[in-house]
């Protein structure tokens, strides 16, 4: 007999975590956070992502979907992940320090109306905050998703799609996954009708 407690325990978590997701207050709040994004891209303005670790490969692949595609055929939308420019980073984070790398990125390239996601699990890593203050600043919208108690990011974003739990992993999977209905929503509002 294999030991698959540990597995299943983790499977229950995370089904538990989706359970939460599916909560009217919670899809309303994607809803908003949808609503957002659209507004934004027909104002012909664009979508910044940042985060850390697991955040920062959530940030790269909600912005994937994004200026490429998710599911339904449309033209590419506008979005870009701070997280991939390695010189970028290493050079900020060498000269200004490591809580500066998105922050400083966002000074160079948000502009007003531009829409900042900022991807925290535990709502606090001081890059992500920083980033989001310099973006809010500019005159930027933010939507944060974070976990634990939503932490600065819940503070400073106009709408937080925050996941209520401290486990780190739980918390990216029911990101990815709120990812994932953004990009649903962006879709059928820019991909045509007839096209599956
Ligand atoms: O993916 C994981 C853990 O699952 C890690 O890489 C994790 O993302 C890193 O520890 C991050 O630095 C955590 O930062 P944050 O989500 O609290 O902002
Ligand atoms: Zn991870």
């Amino acid at each position: 007999m294999k030991n698959h407690e540990y597995m299943t325990a983790e499977i229950r978590e995370h089904l538990e975590a989706t359970q939460t997701l599916t909560e009217t207050v919670f899809l309303d709040k994607i809803e908003q956070a949808a609503a957002m994004i659209i507004d934004t891209i027909n104002n012909g303005k664009k979508l910044l992502l940042f985060g850390n670790g697991g955040s920062a490969s959530d940030a790269q692949h909600i912005a994937a979907e994004f200026t490429g595609r998710y599911v339904r055929e449309r033209r590419g939308l506008p979005a870009i992940a701070l997280t991939t420019d390695t010189s970028a980073l290493t050079a900020i984070g060498n000269d200004y320090g490591f809580a500066a790398v998105f922050a400083r990125q966002v000074e160079a390239l948000a502009q007003e109306g531009d829409l900042v996601i900022g991807i925290s699990t535990s709502g606090n890593s001081e890059n992500v905050v920083a980033g989001l203050f310099e973006a809010k600043n500019r005159g930027c919208r933010l939507i944060g998703l974070s976990g634990a108690d939503g932490g600065m990011v819940s503070v400073i974003c106009d709408v937080t799609l925050n996941v209520n739990s401290k486990v780190t992993a739980r918390v990216q999977e029911m990101h990815i996954l709120v990812g994932h209905l953004l990009c649903s929503a962006t879709d059928r509002m820019f991909a045509p009708a007839d096209k599956p």
